[in-house]
Protein backbone atom coordinates (compact mmCIF):
# COMPACT_ATOMS: atom_id res chain seq x y z
CA UNK A 1 0.00 0.00 0.00
CA UNK A 2 2.80 2.26 0.87
CA UNK A 3 4.02 1.77 -3.42
CA UNK A 4 0.70 2.25 -4.14
CA UNK A 5 0.79 5.88 -2.09
CA UNK A 6 4.25 7.19 -3.41
CA UNK A 7 2.54 6.51 -7.08
CA UNK A 8 -0.77 8.40 -6.28
CA UNK A 9 1.44 11.20 -5.13
CA UNK A 10 3.52 11.54 -7.77
CA UNK A 11 1.18 11.59 -10.51
CA UNK A 12 -2.06 13.33 -8.81
CA UNK A 13 -0.58 16.52 -9.58
CA UNK A 14 -0.96 15.89 -13.50
CA UNK A 15 -4.72 16.14 -12.94
CA UNK A 16 -4.42 19.79 -12.28
CA UNK A 17 -6.54 21.61 -14.60
CA UNK A 18 -9.02 18.26 -14.13
CA UNK A 19 -10.01 18.26 -10.58
CA UNK A 20 -13.02 20.64 -11.30
CA UNK A 21 -14.13 18.37 -13.79
CA UNK A 22 -13.62 15.06 -11.49
CA UNK A 23 -15.70 17.01 -8.58
CA UNK A 24 -18.40 17.37 -11.59
CA UNK A 25 -17.94 13.43 -12.49
CA UNK A 26 -18.32 12.52 -8.69
CA UNK A 27 -22.16 15.28 -8.58
CA UNK A 28 -23.40 13.29 -11.66
CA UNK A 29 -22.60 9.49 -10.04
CA UNK A 30 -24.16 11.65 -6.91
CA UNK A 31 -27.47 12.68 -8.66
CA UNK A 32 -27.84 9.37 -10.73
CA UNK A 33 -27.81 7.35 -7.34
CA UNK A 34 -30.71 9.87 -6.00
CA UNK A 35 -32.58 9.23 -8.77
CA UNK A 36 -31.96 5.39 -8.63
CA UNK A 37 -33.25 5.90 -4.70
CA UNK A 38 -36.16 7.66 -5.70
CA UNK A 39 -36.74 4.89 -8.38
CA UNK A 40 -36.52 2.14 -6.15
CA UNK A 41 -38.97 4.04 -3.31
CA UNK A 42 -41.74 5.05 -6.10
CA UNK A 43 -41.88 0.86 -7.29
CA UNK A 44 -42.24 -0.11 -3.12
CA UNK A 45 -45.21 2.90 -3.68
CA UNK A 46 -46.87 1.53 -7.12
CA UNK A 47 -46.54 -2.41 -5.63
CA UNK A 48 -48.22 -1.45 -2.17
CA UNK A 49 -50.88 0.81 -3.82
CA UNK A 50 -51.35 0.25 -7.89
CA UNK A 51 -50.27 -3.31 -7.80
CA UNK A 52 -51.87 -4.93 -4.49
CA UNK A 53 -55.27 -3.05 -5.44
CA UNK A 54 -55.14 -3.13 -9.03
CA UNK A 55 -56.18 0.48 -8.86
CA UNK A 56 -55.15 2.66 -12.17
CA UNK A 57 -55.41 5.76 -10.51
CA UNK A 58 -53.04 4.85 -8.16
CA UNK A 59 -50.38 4.37 -11.00
CA UNK A 60 -50.34 7.91 -13.20
CA UNK A 61 -48.39 9.41 -10.54
CA UNK A 62 -46.18 7.49 -9.38
CA UNK A 63 -45.36 6.09 -12.45
CA UNK A 64 -45.04 9.46 -13.98
CA UNK A 65 -42.62 10.26 -11.13
CA UNK A 66 -40.86 7.27 -11.82
CA UNK A 67 -40.01 8.60 -15.64
CA UNK A 68 -39.04 11.41 -14.48
CA UNK A 69 -36.71 10.45 -12.69
CA UNK A 70 -35.43 7.92 -15.47
CA UNK A 71 -35.02 10.75 -17.62
CA UNK A 72 -33.22 12.69 -14.98
CA UNK A 73 -30.96 9.98 -14.23
CA UNK A 74 -30.17 8.66 -17.94
CA UNK A 75 -29.00 12.32 -18.97
CA UNK A 76 -26.99 12.86 -15.90
CA UNK A 77 -25.43 9.30 -16.20
CA UNK A 78 -24.57 10.05 -19.78
CA UNK A 79 -22.85 13.12 -18.81
CA UNK A 80 -21.04 11.81 -15.83
CA UNK A 81 -19.72 8.74 -18.28
CA UNK A 82 -18.46 11.12 -21.01
CA UNK A 83 -16.87 13.32 -19.01
CA UNK A 84 -15.33 10.33 -16.68
CA UNK A 85 -13.97 8.98 -20.42
CA UNK A 86 -12.39 12.72 -21.21
CA UNK A 87 -11.55 13.72 -18.08
CA UNK A 88 -9.59 10.07 -18.04
CA UNK A 89 -7.99 10.44 -21.46
CA UNK A 90 -6.72 13.72 -21.10
CA UNK A 91 -4.84 12.46 -18.54
CA UNK A 92 -3.16 9.96 -20.43
CA UNK A 93 -2.41 12.47 -23.00
CA UNK A 94 -0.57 14.47 -20.39
CA UNK A 95 0.94 11.54 -18.85
CA UNK A 96 2.08 10.25 -21.88
CA UNK A 97 3.23 13.77 -23.21
CA UNK A 98 5.41 14.05 -20.13
CA UNK A 99 7.14 10.87 -20.61
CA UNK A 100 7.75 10.89 -23.90
CA UNK A 101 9.47 14.60 -23.34
CA UNK A 102 11.77 13.11 -20.59
CA UNK A 103 12.47 10.21 -22.51
CA UNK A 104 13.71 12.35 -25.28
CA UNK A 105 16.13 14.30 -23.31
CA UNK A 106 17.76 11.12 -21.79
CA UNK A 107 21.33 10.75 -22.73
CA UNK A 108 22.65 8.03 -24.95
CA UNK A 109 23.40 4.90 -22.71
CA UNK A 110 19.91 4.83 -21.33
CA UNK A 111 18.93 3.79 -24.62
CA UNK A 112 21.29 1.49 -24.43
CA UNK A 113 20.62 -0.27 -21.21
CA UNK A 114 16.61 -0.26 -21.74
CA UNK A 115 15.21 -2.51 -24.86
CA UNK A 116 13.38 0.19 -27.28
CA UNK A 117 10.21 -2.35 -27.45
CA UNK A 118 9.66 -2.51 -23.75
CA UNK A 119 9.75 1.91 -23.74
CA UNK A 120 6.77 1.88 -26.03
CA UNK A 121 5.10 -0.75 -23.81
CA UNK A 122 6.07 1.71 -20.70
CA UNK A 123 4.81 4.81 -23.16
CA UNK A 124 1.74 2.87 -24.11
CA UNK A 125 0.04 0.44 -21.36
CA UNK A 126 1.82 1.21 -18.59
CA UNK A 127 0.34 5.13 -18.67
CA UNK A 128 -3.07 3.87 -19.32
CA UNK A 129 -2.46 1.93 -16.14
CA UNK A 130 -1.53 4.76 -14.24
CA UNK A 131 -4.47 6.78 -15.41
CA UNK A 132 -6.58 3.45 -13.51
CA UNK A 133 -5.04 4.49 -10.19
CA UNK A 134 -4.92 8.22 -10.20
CA UNK A 135 -7.96 9.38 -12.35
CA UNK A 136 -10.94 6.63 -12.32
CA UNK A 137 -9.53 5.28 -9.00
CA UNK A 138 -10.32 8.75 -7.50
CA UNK A 139 -13.49 9.06 -9.35
CA UNK A 140 -14.57 5.36 -8.92
CA UNK A 141 -13.53 5.12 -5.00
CA UNK A 142 -15.53 8.82 -4.06
CA UNK A 143 -18.71 7.48 -6.50
CA UNK A 144 -18.44 4.07 -4.87
CA UNK A 145 -18.42 5.59 -1.39
CA UNK A 146 -21.09 8.17 -2.14
CA UNK A 147 -23.28 5.25 -3.59
CA UNK A 148 -23.32 2.75 -0.73
CA UNK A 149 -24.09 5.72 1.85
CA UNK A 150 -26.72 6.31 0.09
CA UNK A 151 -27.99 2.89 -0.63
CA UNK A 152 -27.11 1.90 3.07
CA UNK A 153 -28.90 4.97 4.38
CA UNK A 154 -32.10 4.01 2.25
CA UNK A 155 -31.52 0.58 3.55
CA UNK A 156 -31.90 1.94 6.91
CA UNK A 157 -34.65 4.03 6.96
CA UNK A 158 -36.48 1.18 5.19
CA UNK A 159 -35.78 -1.54 8.07
CA UNK A 160 -32.97 -0.80 10.40
CA UNK A 161 -32.86 -3.85 12.02
CA UNK A 162 -33.00 -5.82 8.44
CA UNK A 163 -30.09 -3.82 7.43
CA UNK A 164 -27.89 -4.19 10.33
CA UNK A 165 -28.27 -7.91 10.06
CA UNK A 166 -27.22 -7.97 6.31
CA UNK A 167 -24.45 -5.34 6.86
CA UNK A 168 -23.13 -8.03 8.96
CA UNK A 169 -22.17 -10.02 5.86
CA UNK A 170 -20.04 -7.06 4.46
CA UNK A 171 -16.62 -7.51 6.30
CA UNK A 172 -16.47 -10.99 3.64
CA UNK A 173 -16.00 -8.64 0.89
CA UNK A 174 -13.29 -7.09 1.96
CA UNK A 175 -11.16 -10.48 3.26
CA UNK A 176 -11.85 -11.63 -0.36
CA UNK A 177 -10.24 -8.70 -1.89
CA UNK A 178 -7.13 -9.14 0.37
CA UNK A 179 -6.90 -12.67 0.35
CA UNK A 180 -6.47 -11.79 -4.10
CA UNK A 181 -4.61 -8.76 -3.98
CA UNK A 182 -1.23 -9.68 -3.57
CA UNK A 183 -1.49 -12.51 -6.15
CA UNK A 184 -3.05 -10.35 -8.78
CA UNK A 185 -0.36 -7.82 -8.26
CA UNK A 186 2.54 -10.04 -9.17
CA UNK A 187 0.27 -11.33 -12.08
CA UNK A 188 -0.29 -8.30 -13.71
CA UNK A 189 3.74 -6.89 -13.29
CA UNK A 190 4.40 -10.17 -14.76
CA UNK A 191 2.47 -9.39 -17.37
CA UNK A 192 3.37 -6.02 -18.14
CA UNK A 193 6.95 -7.25 -18.41
CA UNK A 194 5.88 -9.88 -20.61
CA UNK A 195 4.26 -7.55 -23.11
CA UNK A 196 7.06 -5.41 -22.63
CA UNK A 197 9.19 -8.11 -23.96
CA UNK A 198 6.89 -9.21 -26.76
CA UNK A 199 7.14 -5.61 -28.21
CA UNK A 200 11.20 -6.19 -27.83
CA UNK A 201 11.21 -9.31 -29.73
CA UNK A 202 8.85 -8.01 -32.70
CA UNK A 203 10.66 -4.98 -33.19
CA UNK A 204 14.51 -6.40 -33.15
CA UNK A 205 13.13 -9.15 -35.31
CA UNK A 206 11.52 -7.26 -38.00
CA UNK A 207 14.18 -4.42 -37.95
CA UNK A 208 17.13 -7.23 -37.91
CA UNK A 209 14.95 -9.28 -40.79
CA UNK A 210 17.81 -9.31 -43.63
CA UNK A 211 20.14 -10.45 -40.89
CA UNK A 212 17.65 -13.10 -39.85
CA UNK A 213 17.11 -14.88 -43.69
CA UNK A 214 20.75 -14.25 -44.59
CA UNK A 215 21.98 -16.72 -41.73
CA UNK A 216 18.71 -18.84 -41.36
CA UNK A 217 17.71 -17.51 -38.20
CA UNK A 218 13.82 -17.30 -38.34
CA UNK A 219 13.45 -20.60 -36.40
CA UNK A 220 15.75 -18.76 -33.55
CA UNK A 221 13.65 -15.55 -34.14
CA UNK A 222 10.50 -17.46 -33.71
CA UNK A 223 11.56 -19.40 -30.77
CA UNK A 224 12.40 -16.53 -29.15
CA UNK A 225 8.90 -14.72 -29.70
CA UNK A 226 7.05 -17.78 -28.79
CA UNK A 227 9.09 -18.04 -25.08
CA UNK A 228 8.23 -14.54 -24.79
CA UNK A 229 4.62 -15.07 -25.78
CA UNK A 230 4.61 -18.26 -23.19
CA UNK A 231 5.46 -15.99 -20.69
CA UNK A 232 2.63 -13.47 -21.47
CA UNK A 233 0.35 -16.61 -22.02
CA UNK A 234 0.68 -17.33 -18.57
CA UNK A 235 1.06 -14.25 -16.60
CA UNK A 236 -2.29 -13.23 -18.66
CA UNK A 237 -4.21 -16.81 -17.50
CA UNK A 238 -3.17 -16.31 -13.99
CA UNK A 239 -4.23 -12.91 -13.69
CA UNK A 240 -7.76 -13.92 -15.41
CA UNK A 241 -8.31 -16.62 -12.80
CA UNK A 242 -7.49 -15.07 -9.97
CA UNK A 243 -9.47 -11.85 -10.95
CA UNK A 244 -12.78 -14.36 -11.74
CA UNK A 245 -12.30 -16.69 -9.18
CA UNK A 246 -12.48 -13.54 -7.04
CA UNK A 247 -15.87 -12.02 -9.00
CA UNK A 248 -17.19 -15.65 -8.40
CA UNK A 249 -16.61 -16.04 -4.85
CA UNK A 250 -17.98 -12.24 -4.49
CA UNK A 251 -21.25 -13.72 -6.48
CA UNK A 252 -21.73 -16.75 -4.00
CA UNK A 253 -21.89 -13.94 -0.94
CA UNK A 254 -23.96 -11.87 -2.89
CA UNK A 255 -26.22 -14.59 -3.47
CA UNK A 256 -25.78 -15.29 0.55
CA UNK A 257 -27.00 -12.00 1.10
CA UNK A 258 -29.91 -11.92 -0.78
CA UNK A 259 -31.22 -15.27 0.36
CA UNK A 260 -30.44 -13.69 4.32
CA UNK A 261 -32.91 -10.89 2.98
CA UNK A 262 -35.47 -12.81 1.20
CA UNK A 263 -35.87 -15.38 4.25
CA UNK A 264 -35.73 -12.63 6.76
CA UNK A 265 -38.59 -10.50 4.64
CA UNK A 266 -40.69 -14.12 4.32
CA UNK A 267 -40.71 -14.26 8.09
CA UNK A 268 -41.57 -10.71 8.75
CA UNK A 269 -44.35 -10.95 5.82
CA UNK A 270 -45.86 -13.83 7.59
CA UNK A 271 -45.94 -11.95 10.76
CA UNK A 272 -47.41 -8.74 9.65
CA UNK A 273 -44.61 -6.56 9.99
CA UNK A 274 -43.88 -5.80 6.69
CA UNK A 275 -45.84 -4.95 3.21
CA UNK A 276 -44.39 -7.16 -0.40
CA UNK A 277 -43.38 -3.60 -1.18
CA UNK A 278 -40.70 -2.45 1.34
CA UNK A 279 -39.26 -5.77 1.04
CA UNK A 280 -38.89 -5.72 -3.02
CA UNK A 281 -37.63 -1.77 -2.07
CA UNK A 282 -35.14 -3.10 0.66
CA UNK A 283 -33.74 -6.00 -1.72
CA UNK A 284 -33.40 -3.96 -4.29
CA UNK A 285 -31.49 -1.35 -2.46
CA UNK A 286 -29.40 -4.28 -0.66
CA UNK A 287 -28.87 -5.27 -4.71
CA UNK A 288 -27.60 -1.83 -5.64
CA UNK A 289 -25.54 -1.47 -2.51
CA UNK A 290 -23.03 -4.08 -3.54
CA UNK A 291 -21.49 -3.37 -7.11
CA UNK A 292 -20.22 0.07 -4.56
CA UNK A 293 -19.42 -2.33 -1.90
CA UNK A 294 -17.73 -4.58 -4.43
CA UNK A 295 -15.88 -1.91 -6.13
CA UNK A 296 -14.80 -0.77 -2.94
CA UNK A 297 -13.37 -4.08 -2.32
CA UNK A 298 -12.04 -4.56 -5.34
CA UNK A 299 -10.03 -0.73 -5.42
CA UNK A 300 -6.96 -2.53 -3.69
CA UNK A 301 -7.01 -4.93 -6.46
CA UNK A 302 -6.66 -2.26 -9.41
CA UNK A 303 -4.73 0.19 -7.06
CA UNK A 304 -2.03 -2.64 -6.87
CA UNK A 305 -1.82 -3.87 -10.36
CA UNK A 306 -1.82 -0.28 -11.34
CA UNK A 307 1.55 0.44 -9.30
CA UNK A 308 3.08 -2.16 -11.10
CA UNK A 309 2.93 0.26 -14.36
CA UNK A 310 3.58 3.15 -12.62
CA UNK A 311 6.65 1.55 -11.03
CA UNK A 312 8.38 1.03 -14.24
CA UNK A 313 7.19 4.98 -15.32
CA UNK A 314 8.81 5.96 -12.50
CA UNK A 315 11.89 3.94 -13.75
CA UNK A 316 11.88 6.45 -16.64
CA UNK A 317 10.73 9.91 -14.96
CA UNK A 318 13.57 9.26 -12.80
CA UNK A 319 16.59 8.64 -15.10
CA UNK A 320 18.12 12.15 -15.29
CA UNK A 321 19.50 13.48 -18.41
CA UNK A 322 23.11 13.65 -18.44
CA UNK A 323 23.58 17.20 -19.27
CA UNK A 324 20.92 20.20 -18.20
CA UNK A 325 20.64 24.20 -19.55
CA UNK A 326 23.14 26.21 -17.82
CA UNK A 327 20.63 28.34 -14.83
CA UNK A 328 22.95 31.41 -16.15
CA UNK A 329 23.26 31.06 -19.58
CA UNK A 330 25.67 33.07 -22.30
CA UNK A 331 23.34 35.04 -24.44
CA UNK A 332 23.71 34.25 -27.78
CA UNK A 333 26.70 35.79 -30.49
CA UNK A 334 27.91 35.16 -33.76
CA UNK A 335 30.05 32.18 -33.44
CA UNK A 336 33.38 32.23 -34.77
CA UNK A 337 33.83 28.53 -34.46
CA UNK A 338 37.22 28.18 -32.07
CA UNK A 339 37.48 24.98 -30.72
CA UNK A 340 39.11 24.41 -27.36
CA UNK A 341 39.33 20.48 -24.98
CA UNK A 342 41.87 21.77 -21.97
CA UNK A 343 42.64 18.55 -20.30
CA UNK A 344 39.33 16.65 -20.95
CA UNK A 345 38.63 13.28 -18.97
CA UNK A 346 35.15 11.39 -19.27
CA UNK A 347 34.08 8.30 -17.92
CA UNK A 348 29.97 6.46 -19.05
CA UNK A 349 28.17 6.05 -15.90
CA UNK A 350 28.55 2.60 -14.45
CA UNK A 351 31.57 1.68 -16.37
CA UNK A 352 35.28 1.30 -14.47
CA UNK A 353 37.22 2.88 -17.08
CA UNK A 354 38.09 6.21 -18.72
CA UNK A 355 37.07 6.47 -22.14
CA UNK A 356 38.91 9.87 -22.21
CA UNK A 357 41.77 11.11 -20.27
CA UNK A 358 43.45 14.58 -20.17
CA UNK A 359 43.13 14.94 -23.77
CA UNK A 360 43.48 19.15 -24.91
CA UNK A 361 43.25 20.03 -28.53
CA UNK A 362 42.04 23.56 -29.90
CA UNK A 363 41.18 23.75 -33.52
CA UNK A 364 40.29 27.86 -35.30
CA UNK A 365 37.54 28.64 -37.26
CA UNK A 366 38.02 27.20 -40.60
CA UNK A 367 40.17 24.23 -39.63
CA UNK A 368 40.07 20.63 -40.03
CA UNK A 369 40.75 18.61 -37.73
CA UNK A 370 41.23 14.92 -38.27
CA UNK A 371 40.75 12.77 -35.09
CA UNK A 372 41.83 9.36 -35.45
CA UNK A 373 42.84 5.93 -33.82
CA UNK A 374 41.88 2.24 -33.40
CA UNK A 375 38.41 1.14 -32.72
CA UNK A 376 36.97 1.75 -29.29
CA UNK A 377 39.77 4.48 -28.69
CA UNK A 378 37.24 7.21 -27.41
CA UNK A 379 36.84 8.86 -30.76
CA UNK A 380 33.45 9.13 -30.66
CA UNK A 381 32.99 9.75 -27.33
CA UNK A 382 35.06 13.30 -28.44
CA UNK A 383 32.05 14.07 -30.78
CA UNK A 384 29.67 12.94 -27.89
CA UNK A 385 30.97 15.47 -25.26
CA UNK A 386 31.74 18.24 -27.95
CA UNK A 387 27.82 18.32 -28.95
CA UNK A 388 26.92 17.80 -25.48
CA UNK A 389 25.16 14.44 -25.05
CA UNK A 390 27.60 14.44 -21.93
CA UNK A 391 29.64 16.85 -19.68
CA UNK A 392 33.43 15.86 -19.34
CA UNK A 393 34.17 14.76 -15.54
CA UNK A 394 37.62 16.57 -15.88
CA UNK A 395 38.68 20.10 -17.62
CA UNK A 396 36.54 22.39 -20.02
CA UNK A 397 35.38 22.65 -23.34
CA UNK A 398 34.58 25.67 -24.96
CA UNK A 399 33.32 26.90 -28.19
CA UNK A 400 34.59 30.67 -28.99
CA UNK A 401 36.48 30.61 -25.27
CA UNK A 402 32.88 30.24 -23.51
CA UNK A 403 32.08 26.89 -21.20
CA UNK A 404 30.09 24.69 -23.37
CA UNK A 405 28.22 24.22 -20.01
CA UNK A 406 27.29 28.22 -20.00
CA UNK A 407 25.83 27.53 -24.04
CA UNK A 408 22.12 27.26 -24.05
CA UNK A 409 22.13 23.67 -25.51
CA UNK A 410 19.83 24.76 -28.32
CA UNK A 411 21.77 27.58 -29.50
CA UNK A 412 25.32 25.27 -29.07
CA UNK A 413 23.16 22.67 -31.24
CA UNK A 414 22.42 24.98 -33.50
CA UNK A 415 26.37 25.72 -33.86
CA UNK A 416 27.99 22.38 -34.19
CA UNK A 417 26.37 20.41 -36.65
CA UNK A 418 26.51 16.54 -36.09
CA UNK A 419 26.93 14.28 -39.18
CA UNK A 420 27.05 11.13 -36.88
CA UNK A 421 27.77 7.86 -37.83
CA UNK A 422 24.58 6.33 -38.52
CA UNK A 423 22.61 7.79 -41.50
CA UNK A 424 19.66 9.34 -39.23
CA UNK A 425 16.38 9.63 -41.35
CA UNK A 426 13.30 11.40 -39.96
CA UNK A 427 9.77 9.89 -40.63
CA UNK A 428 8.52 12.13 -43.40
CA UNK A 429 9.57 13.17 -47.25
CA UNK A 430 12.81 13.78 -48.48
CA UNK A 431 11.83 17.92 -48.08
CA UNK A 432 11.21 17.45 -44.79
CA UNK A 433 14.39 15.33 -43.91
CA UNK A 434 16.41 18.34 -45.10
CA UNK A 435 14.55 20.93 -43.85
CA UNK A 436 14.57 19.79 -40.26
CA UNK A 437 18.33 21.22 -40.72
CA UNK A 438 17.19 24.87 -40.72
CA UNK A 439 13.18 25.20 -40.05
CA UNK A 440 11.80 28.03 -41.92
CA UNK A 441 13.46 27.18 -44.94
CA UNK A 442 12.61 28.29 -48.66
CA UNK A 443 12.14 25.24 -50.86
CA UNK A 444 14.78 26.89 -53.12
CA UNK A 445 17.46 26.74 -50.16
CA UNK A 446 16.29 23.51 -50.05
CA UNK A 447 17.26 22.88 -53.40
CA UNK A 448 20.56 24.11 -53.40
CA UNK A 449 21.66 22.19 -50.25
CA UNK A 450 20.70 19.47 -52.18
CA UNK A 451 22.35 20.87 -55.33
CA UNK A 452 25.46 21.19 -53.12
CA UNK A 453 25.10 18.04 -51.30
CA UNK A 454 25.00 16.04 -54.95
CA UNK A 455 21.80 14.45 -54.20
CA UNK A 456 19.92 16.80 -56.33
CA UNK A 457 19.89 14.93 -59.64
CA UNK A 458 18.98 11.44 -57.98
CA UNK A 459 16.03 12.78 -55.72
CA UNK A 460 14.74 14.51 -59.14
CA UNK A 461 15.04 11.22 -61.16
CA UNK A 462 12.62 9.46 -58.34
CA UNK A 463 8.63 9.49 -59.40
CA UNK A 464 7.93 12.06 -56.50
CA UNK A 465 10.76 13.75 -56.74
CA UNK A 466 11.53 16.09 -53.15
CA UNK A 467 7.88 14.14 -52.08
CA UNK A 468 9.16 10.98 -52.06
CA UNK A 469 8.01 9.54 -48.27
CA UNK A 470 11.59 8.05 -46.33
CA UNK A 471 11.58 6.20 -42.80
CA UNK A 472 13.60 4.76 -40.92
CA UNK A 473 14.68 1.67 -42.01
CA UNK A 474 12.66 1.29 -44.81
CA UNK A 475 14.04 3.92 -47.41
CA UNK A 476 14.45 2.52 -50.57
CA UNK A 477 17.62 4.74 -51.12
CA UNK A 478 21.13 3.50 -50.96
CA UNK A 479 23.38 4.73 -48.11
CA UNK A 480 25.35 6.74 -50.13
CA UNK A 481 22.24 8.43 -50.99
CA UNK A 482 20.86 8.65 -47.38
CA UNK A 483 23.94 10.44 -46.38
CA UNK A 484 24.06 13.10 -49.22
CA UNK A 485 20.68 13.67 -48.05
CA UNK A 486 22.15 13.83 -44.43
CA UNK A 487 25.24 16.45 -46.18
CA UNK A 488 22.19 18.56 -47.26
CA UNK A 489 20.55 18.44 -43.97
CA UNK A 490 23.77 19.27 -42.20
CA UNK A 491 24.65 22.08 -45.39
CA UNK A 492 21.20 23.55 -44.13
CA UNK A 493 21.95 23.96 -40.80
CA UNK A 494 25.15 26.24 -41.52
CA UNK A 495 26.75 25.91 -38.23
CA UNK A 496 30.25 27.07 -38.06
CA UNK A 497 31.46 24.04 -36.02
CA UNK A 498 30.80 20.63 -37.78
CA UNK A 499 31.29 17.36 -36.05
CA UNK A 500 31.36 14.46 -38.74
CA UNK A 501 31.53 10.55 -37.28
CA UNK A 502 33.10 8.81 -39.73
CA UNK A 503 31.02 10.31 -42.87
CA UNK A 504 32.44 7.40 -45.11
CA UNK A 505 31.46 4.72 -42.72
CA UNK A 506 29.72 1.87 -44.06
CA UNK A 507 30.03 2.95 -47.65
CA UNK A 508 31.75 1.09 -50.79
CA UNK A 509 34.44 3.07 -52.25
CA UNK A 510 31.97 4.35 -55.09
CA UNK A 511 29.51 5.69 -52.37
CA UNK A 512 32.30 6.81 -50.34
CA UNK A 513 33.45 8.62 -53.94
CA UNK A 514 30.40 10.42 -54.49
CA UNK A 515 30.20 12.18 -51.14
CA UNK A 516 33.90 13.45 -51.23
CA UNK A 517 32.98 16.90 -53.46
CA UNK A 518 29.64 17.22 -50.37
CA UNK A 519 31.67 17.07 -47.81
CA UNK A 520 34.34 19.16 -49.19
CA UNK A 521 31.90 21.39 -49.87
CA UNK A 522 30.02 21.16 -46.56
CA UNK A 523 33.50 21.96 -44.97
CA UNK A 524 34.40 24.39 -46.60
CA UNK A 525 34.97 27.80 -44.10
CA UNK A 526 33.84 26.01 -41.27
CA UNK A 527 35.50 24.35 -37.90
CA UNK A 528 35.34 20.37 -38.99
CA UNK A 529 36.41 17.77 -36.64
CA UNK A 530 36.05 14.77 -38.27
CA UNK A 531 36.28 11.53 -36.92
CA UNK A 532 37.47 8.58 -39.42
CA UNK A 533 39.40 5.63 -39.52
CA UNK A 534 40.19 6.98 -43.39
CA UNK A 535 43.19 8.31 -43.58
CA UNK A 536 42.99 9.20 -47.70
CA UNK A 537 41.77 12.78 -46.20
CA UNK A 538 44.84 13.32 -44.17
CA UNK A 539 47.08 15.08 -46.06
CA UNK A 540 44.68 18.06 -45.90
CA UNK A 541 44.08 18.37 -42.45
CA UNK A 542 45.40 21.28 -40.50
CA UNK A 543 46.39 18.74 -38.18
CA UNK A 544 45.78 15.08 -36.95
CA UNK A 545 45.26 13.87 -33.37
CA UNK A 546 46.01 10.45 -33.03
CA UNK A 547 43.89 8.89 -29.51
CA UNK A 548 44.57 5.42 -28.15
CA UNK A 549 42.77 3.99 -25.22
CA UNK A 550 41.43 7.37 -24.44
CA UNK A 551 44.66 9.95 -24.77
CA UNK A 552 46.26 11.65 -27.13
CA UNK A 553 49.38 9.91 -28.36
CA UNK A 554 50.50 12.34 -31.16
CA UNK A 555 49.43 15.32 -32.59
CA UNK A 556 50.66 16.98 -35.54
CA UNK A 557 50.31 17.57 -39.54
CA UNK A 558 50.16 14.62 -41.66
CA UNK A 559 54.11 14.95 -42.87
CA UNK A 560 55.44 15.22 -39.27
CA UNK A 561 53.35 12.30 -37.96
CA UNK A 562 54.39 10.41 -40.99
CA UNK A 563 57.99 10.97 -39.59
CA UNK A 564 57.80 11.21 -35.68
CA UNK A 565 55.39 8.62 -35.11
CA UNK A 566 55.59 4.96 -35.78
CA UNK A 567 52.16 4.06 -34.75
CA UNK A 568 50.50 6.74 -37.10
CA UNK A 569 52.63 5.30 -39.77
CA UNK A 570 51.62 1.91 -39.11
CA UNK A 571 47.43 3.44 -39.28
CA UNK A 572 48.12 5.00 -42.92
CA UNK A 573 49.78 1.88 -44.06
CA UNK A 574 46.60 0.28 -45.72
CA UNK A 575 45.76 3.71 -47.81
CA UNK A 576 49.17 4.04 -48.91
CA UNK A 577 49.22 0.73 -50.13
CA UNK A 578 45.64 0.90 -50.91
CA UNK A 579 44.33 0.39 -54.91
CA UNK A 580 43.69 3.69 -56.87
CA UNK A 581 39.82 3.43 -56.40
CA UNK A 582 40.19 3.37 -52.66
CA UNK A 583 42.04 6.50 -52.45
CA UNK A 584 39.62 8.40 -53.43
CA UNK A 585 40.36 11.55 -51.21
CA UNK A 586 43.92 12.08 -52.04
CA UNK A 587 43.21 11.74 -55.18
CA UNK A 588 40.37 14.53 -55.77
CA UNK A 589 42.19 17.69 -56.58
CA UNK A 590 39.72 20.00 -55.24
CA UNK A 591 41.70 21.99 -52.19
CA UNK A 592 39.80 23.18 -49.50
CA UNK A 593 37.94 26.61 -50.21
CA UNK A 594 38.78 28.05 -46.34
N1 LIG B 1 27.37 4.35 -23.82
C1 LIG B 1 28.49 3.82 -23.37
N2 LIG B 1 28.53 3.29 -22.15
C2 LIG B 1 29.67 2.76 -21.66
N3 LIG B 1 30.82 2.71 -22.33
C3 LIG B 1 30.85 3.20 -23.57
C4 LIG B 1 29.68 3.79 -24.16
N4 LIG B 1 30.00 4.22 -25.39
C5 LIG B 1 31.33 3.92 -25.57
N5 LIG B 1 31.83 3.32 -24.48
C6 LIG B 1 33.21 2.88 -24.28
O1 LIG B 1 34.07 4.00 -24.41
C7 LIG B 1 35.22 3.66 -25.15
C8 LIG B 1 35.39 4.59 -26.33
O2 LIG B 1 34.30 4.39 -27.20
P1 LIG B 1 34.11 5.24 -28.53
O3 LIG B 1 32.80 4.90 -29.11
O4 LIG B 1 34.37 6.67 -28.23
O5 LIG B 1 35.29 4.67 -29.43
P2 LIG B 1 35.66 4.98 -30.94
O6 LIG B 1 37.11 5.35 -30.93
O7 LIG B 1 34.73 5.98 -31.52
O8 LIG B 1 35.46 3.57 -31.60
P3 LIG B 1 35.01 3.20 -33.13
O9 LIG B 1 36.12 3.65 -34.02
O10 LIG B 1 34.90 1.72 -33.10
O11 LIG B 1 33.71 3.91 -33.37
C9 LIG B 1 35.08 2.20 -25.55
O12 LIG B 1 35.84 1.42 -24.64
C10 LIG B 1 33.62 1.89 -25.38
O13 LIG B 1 33.43 0.57 -24.94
Amino acid sequence: MREAREAFRRFWPLTRGDRGWMLVIVACVVVSALAETAAILLFAQLTDNALKEGSLSAFWGPAGAWLGVAVLGALVGYLGNSLATWTAERFVLRLRARTFAHVQGLPPHFFQQHRQGDLVERLTGDVEAIEQLVVSGVVGTVSAAFSAVFYSAAALYLRWDLALATFLLAPLFLLAARRFSGRIKQASRDERVADGAITSVVEESLGNVVLTQAYNRRADEERRLDREARAWMRASVRGARLSEMYEQFVEVVETLCVLAVVGLGVWEISAGRMTLGTLLAFAAFIGYLYPPVRSLGQLGLTVTAATAGADRITEILDARPAVADPAAPVPSWPVHGHIAFHGVGFTYPDTPRPSLTDLTLTASPGELILVTGASGAGKSTLAKLLTRFYDPDAGVITLDGVPLTDVPLEFLRENVALLPQQTLVLNGTIHENIACGRPGATDREIEDAARAAAAHAFISALPEGYATPIAPGTAALSGGQLQRIAIARAMLRAAPVLVLDEPTAGLDSVAARQIVQPLRRLMSGRTTIMITHDLSLAAEADRILLIDEGRLLATGTHDTLMRTCPAYTRLTEPWSTAPAARRHWAEDTLVLRR
